[in-house]
């Protein structure tokens, strides 16, 4: 059974944070020294949420990616590290939301599948984001999300049951990870969705269409 929501978990890329701008500007980079054609701000900002596997697949393609795998994974983490935050900026609202939902007593986490050292190295950069009570990355375990182990790692250091968590991400498989733990899930649409995904075929149980719009639910539910 679902409970009032005592803790409200995030994605952090396509849903606090719009870091898409930096993430092509890293693929871009490895394609022009690989002497591939780059791949236009429009496209590359909807695989953003496919970390760096899905921007490197989408950039080189399936096979060629996976024939040298580990050397353009390497040169792609090293470009991004470099210029981690030159462009990447909070989604307009996240600041006003965080400061709400803290307001109201919420426990507030990130759950994001972005290795521990970028996710460490990019944070301090933005302080609405450094206030949150725990941050579960990608290597944190030894699985990401969709399992949904991450989340319920999350619950635990919150000290709060899974039922009385709400997740919020942009990407199917955050819905699918927050569903499996047993969590009340929300998808960000204005996070990024790439061409090809129906993010109406979901299984979220709520939908936002700007983080404002999730203190309105939570404010609803709880005068409900
Ligand atoms: O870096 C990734 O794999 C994507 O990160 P996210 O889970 O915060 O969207
Ligand atoms: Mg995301």
């Amino acid at each position: 059974m679902k409970q009032n929501p005592k803790a409200v978990l995030f994605d952090l890329d396509g849903t606090l944070l719009d870091t898409a701008p930096d993430l092509g500007a890293a693929l871009n980079q490895v394609l022009r020294e690989e002497g591939r054609a780059e791949v236009s701000n429009d496209i590359y900002r909807s695989y953003a949420s496919h970390g760096a596997n899905g921007l490197l697949t989408l950039g080189f393609g399936e096979q060629d990616y996976a024939a040298d795998q580990a050397r353009l994974r390497a040169a792609f983490l090293a470009a991004y590290s470099a210029a981690i935050h030159h462009h990447s900026v909070l989604f307009p609202g996240i600041e006003e939301m965080l400061s709400e939902l803290q307001q109201q007593g919420y426990l507030c986490a990130i759950v994001t599948n972005k290795p521990s050292q970028l996710t460490q190295q990019l944070l301090p950069y933005f302080a609405p984001l450094n206030a949150l009570d725990v941050v579960v990355c990608g290597d944190t375990l030894s699985v990401a999300k969709p399992h949904p182990q991450p989340l319920l790692y999350a619950a635990e250091q919150l000290a709060v049951e899974a039922n009385q968590c709400w997740y919020v991400g942009d990407a199917e498989r955050d819905i699918l990870a927050g569903r499996a733990a047993g969590m009340t899930t929300v998808l960000a649409e204005y996070g990024y969705i790439t061409p090809d995904e129906v993010p109406a075929q979901w299984p979220a149980d709520h939908r936002i269409a700007e983080p404002a719009a999730l203190t309105a639910l939570l404010r609803q539910l709880t005068l409900a």
